[in-house]
């Protein structure tokens, strides 16, 4: 089923939570609302189910207008952070509740229900496990069990809402490998809320990224990555260092006609500042303040040495192991490879005399 949201806007008393947002979600798409505490994903998402009614706008299911329709006639399955199964009944009563509590003529026959059961415990790998009570599964297995029991009814639209929040790390790892192939395997519109960027950068097929009630992008997850089309994408998502005001002309070798305000901020993210041992065009003296290697990647802080600006790098391991490593008190040259500079939402990018080779300016085209 796809979904269009159109000027969708919510208010509880006076305080606007949801914004004039227009969203179209195509049919079949994995779709993850990321954003800060407070931006109105959760909001977003119960007006999605009709948990809760827009004070304006529309809510449209395959083109048919759905706004004022109610949660039953929406077929969505929700599964919350908190997985809320029935603590009394036994895993597979959980899952079987949704059809056996349907009206006598839409309920399916005794068997039916049995045999669907036992296909979602197969689907969320809990063959088994029917028997045992809430009580007795750990966390992980809790929350598949609740996603089963969203499935029961076969939704054709699912939405989450932090669905493996109040899981370990680990658990969360797994179970997002996990729900990435199941949704391959059912194809069914998924929408669901987290507030972390790398769960919805790893399993996402759509990012939206929200902040204050507001859609501040939407686009695939390298798309909203590499291409932010504001400074709050560019802070939010990934690590990025930030340069304000004057301090910026000294990120642009050959000058600029117009002196930068404070209300302009450049950014860049610090895989894409080159570093090596010799001085190389455009590039700046700095030393190594802290080295922190972790995994496939080698965070590294400098200074430098010009400005005493802060900054931070990073390398792939094979090229922080072809420098010979890095130490704290290293003198490095830095090359600002791709500086993108906002003048609050807009990016300034038509002032400069002459684009030098190592300020990427991104045209406007790229933005829309
Ligand atoms: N029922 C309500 N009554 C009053 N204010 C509400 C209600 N529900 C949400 N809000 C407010 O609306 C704003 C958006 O809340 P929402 O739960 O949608 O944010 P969120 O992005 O999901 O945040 P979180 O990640 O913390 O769950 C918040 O400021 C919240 O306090």
């Amino acid at each position: 089923m796809s979904i269009v949201l159109k000027g969708l806007s919510k208010t509880f008393g006076q305080f606007p939570a949801v914004k004039k947002v227009e969203l179209e979600i195509p049919t079949g798409d994995f779709v993850a609302l990321l954003g800060p505490s407070g931006s109105g994903k959760t909001t977003l998402l119960r007006l999605i189910a009709g948990l809760e009614g827009p004070n304006s706008g529309e809510i449209l299911f395959n083109g048919e207008d759905f706004t004022a329709k109610s949660v039953k006639e929406r077929k969505v399955g929700f599964v919350f952070q908190h997985y809320a199964l029935f603590k009394h009944m036994t895993i597979f009563d959980n899952i079987a509740f949704g059809l056996k509590v349907r009206p006598r003529k839409h309920r399916p026959s005794k068997e039916a229900i049995n045999s669907k059961v036992e296909e979602l415990l197969k689907l969320v790998q809990l063959e088994g496990l029917g028997e045992r009570y809430p009580s007795q599964l750990s966390g992980g297995q809790r929350q598949r069990v609740a996603l089963a029991r969203a499935l029961a009814v076969e939704p054709e639209v699912l939405l989450l809402d932090e669905p493996f929040g109040a899981l370990d790390a680990k658990v969360r790892q797994e179970l997002r490998g996990w729900l990435r192939e199941l949704h391959q395997k059912l194809n069914i519109t998924t929408v669901f809320v987290t507030h972390d960027q790398e769960e919805a950068m790893e399993m996402a097929d759509t990012v939206v990224v929200m902040n204050n009630g507001r859609i501040e992008q939407t686009g695939s997850p390298e798309n909203v990555y590499e291409n932010p089309v504001t400074p709050f994408v560019y802070s939010f998502l990934g690590r990025v260092n930030e340069f304000r005001g004057n301090s910026l002309e000294n990120y642009t070798p050959y000058g600029v006609d117009k002196p930068f305000s404070d209300k302009e901020v450049g950014y860049i993210r610090p895989h894409e500042i080159g570093l090596s041992r010799t001085f190389v065009n455009n590039s700046y003296p700095a030393e190594v303040s802290h080295v922190n290697k972790v995994g496939a990647a080698v965070r590294i802080e400098l200074r430098r040495l010009d400005t005493d600006d802060l900054f931070e790098a990073e390398l792939s391991a094979e090229k922080y192991n072809i420098m010979g490593g890095l130490k704290r008190g290293d003198q490095l040259f830095a090359e600002f490879q791709n500086l993108v500079i906002f003048n609050g939402n807009t990016l300034r990018n038509s002032e400069f005399e002459l684009p030098p080779s190592n300020l990427v300016l991104r045209p406007e085209e790229v933005r829309s």
